[in-house]
């Protein structure tokens, strides 16, 4: 005796859903014959354990592939119509088999069908035009911080060349015009880099904000308050050293960032960017330090920047109080941003080594 299984049915514009109530499944066989669709297979279904089967001849031409997926409690089939369009019934039979009822977890009329095309176009635009927009930015941001990364790159080599140039030409002597002959372009570079600062804050690249305020802040003082405010320190060769160590990083760190931009790296940039630091950061610290120690004597006989104090008092608070405290607050920060520096190395090194792995 043949034994049918319960199918319960669905439609699309463009396809046909079949599901049939069988459980635990097995050696399903679904084919599409001359418009016949032919099932057989094993399974639980009314009649218990047992073979069960059915074939349907399609009210109108279905194309002869059929998918078909099975799960513990049925087995789905899908079938695509060959020409896109509403069946009025499924089969070719008026009458309606006895097995055969209408799914109607997955049931829609024409119109909810319609619809449903209309929404998941609409999804689909949507999320088309917002990956585009994603995309626009994504490389608006990669060519304004390659373009960044270049000035910068240019720049501090500008610097680094030149005064590498000089000191082999002038020897000595060139240590005492350094600023007359580099301030420029490194006032420039460095009020440049308040984008560093930005950056970070508006998270356009993944850093904490803390290292490159202390950076950025601390290069400032250094050249805005101490070098640019104070003639008498424009000849000293503290200005040598501050500048030739600044400038030595950047010209690893920059192209770094540079090919960074693309998710590209070359190893020995990457290990020059994370290691040269390290004898560099304490290096720059101390010069910087030296710098602000030497600008003391001229900030108090100048008296720049000195807070009047009222007239009884007679006397002013000096701007170097300020100035002799200031390089605890620079040994700190070195401190706080070598762990970091440090951090990012452990960091990218380890990424690397697991990569390799
Ligand atoms: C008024 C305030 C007074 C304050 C007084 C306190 C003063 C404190 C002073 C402290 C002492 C400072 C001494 C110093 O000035 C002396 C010197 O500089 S000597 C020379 C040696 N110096 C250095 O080596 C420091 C160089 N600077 C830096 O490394 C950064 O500025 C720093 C913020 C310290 C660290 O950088 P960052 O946190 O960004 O680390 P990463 O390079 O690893 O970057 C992290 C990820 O972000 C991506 N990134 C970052 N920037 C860019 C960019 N411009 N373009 C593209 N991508 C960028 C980078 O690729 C990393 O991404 P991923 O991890 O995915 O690879």
């Amino acid at each position: 005796m043949t034994l049918t299984p319960l199918v319960y049915w669905a439609q699309r514009h463009e396809e046909i859903y079949l599901r049939v109530e069988l459980t635990d499944a097995q050696n399903i066989d679904v084919h599409v014959h001359e418009n016949v669709l032919h099932f057989r297979a094993q399974g639980h279904g009314a009649k218990g354990l047992n073979e069960y089967n059915f074939s349907l001849e399609f009210f109108s031409p279905v194309k002869p592939g059929v998918r078909h997926k099975s799960t513990q409690r049925q087995v789905n089939i899908t079938v695509q119509k060959e020409q896109r369009g509403w069946w009025e019934r499924l089969t070719t039979q008026v009458r309606k088999p006895v097995f055969l009822a209408p799914d109607f977890d997955r049931w829609l009329d024409e119109s909810d069908a319609e619809m449903e095309i209309r929404e998941k176009e609409e999804k689909r635009n949507r999320l088309k035009a917002s990956r585009h927009k994603e995309e626009g930015f994504v490389s608006l941001k990669t060519g304004f911080l390659f373009v960044y990364n270049l000035v910068q790159f240019l720049g501090f080599s500008w610097i680094f060349f030149n005064m590498t140039v000089r000191l082999f030409m002038f020897g000595q002597d060139s240590l005492y015009d350094t600023y007359h002959t580099m301030s420029d372009v490194m006032f420039f570079c460095q009020t440049l880099a308040v984008v560093e600062v930005l950056s970070a804050a508006f998270g356009i690249v993944q850093t904490s904000v803390l290292p490159t305020v202390l950076q950025v802040g601390g290069r400032f003082f250094i050249l805005f308050i101490i070098f640019g405010c104070l003639e008498e320190m424009h000849h000293r060769p503290v200005v040598f050293f501050v500048f030739y160590l600044w400038s030595f990083i950047e010209i690893f760190r920059y192209p770094f960032y540079m090919l960074a931009c693309f998710n590209t790296e070359w190893k020995t940039l990457t290990w020059l960017r994370y290691t040269i630091w390290m004898p560099l950061y304490p290096l720059g610290a101390l010069a910087e330090v030296v710098a602000v120690i030497q600008s003391i004597p001229i900030f108090d006989e100048t008296q720049l920047f000195s807070i009047p104090l009222p007239k009884a008092i007679g006397t002013s608070i000096s701007f170097s109080y300020i100035l002799r405290v200031l390089p605890v607050f620079m040994f700190l920060g070195l401190y706080s941003n070598w762990r970091h520096l440090y951090k990012q190395r452990t960091k990218r090194f380890r990424t690397k080594k697991r990569k390799a792995n």
